[in-house]
């Protein structure tokens, strides 16, 4: 059974939630990699991995997401960064090396 935050009465009670809502995240961004992947088959050259504007919007989109769920702005945008920076290279090594470059 899920318990809302303000039904946890224990340490344990509140790490279990913590624990599913983890794995929620993991399968959702291994869901988002899974279209990363396929974005790095579409594309035909390492030099299109990184497209700014796009790493703009979609870090804009989220952050304004998690201001208006109450979720720090900052941290939101660190997260984002970090995960597409990733992406970008993920892409640019997979591409370079589909071309034996
Ligand atoms: C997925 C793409 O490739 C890169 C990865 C992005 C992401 O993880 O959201 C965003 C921009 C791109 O630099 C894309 O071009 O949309």
């Amino acid at each position: 059974m899920i318990r809302k935050p303000a039904d946890c009465t224990t340490k344990a009670h509140i790490r279990t939630e913590i624990d599913r809502l983890d794995g929620e995240l993991v399968a959702l961004l291994t869901e988002r990699f899974a279209y990363v992947q396929r974005m790095a088959e579409l594309k035909t050259s390492p030099d299109e991995a990184l497209v700014p504007e796009r790493v703009d919007e979609v870090i804009d989109r989220v952050a304004a997401a998690a201001k208006q769920g109450g979720l720090d702005e900052d941290l939101t945008r660190d997260l984002w960064r970090l995960l597409i920076e990733w992406n970008i290279e993920f892409e640019r090594r997979t591409i370079a090396r589909r071309l034996g470059q």
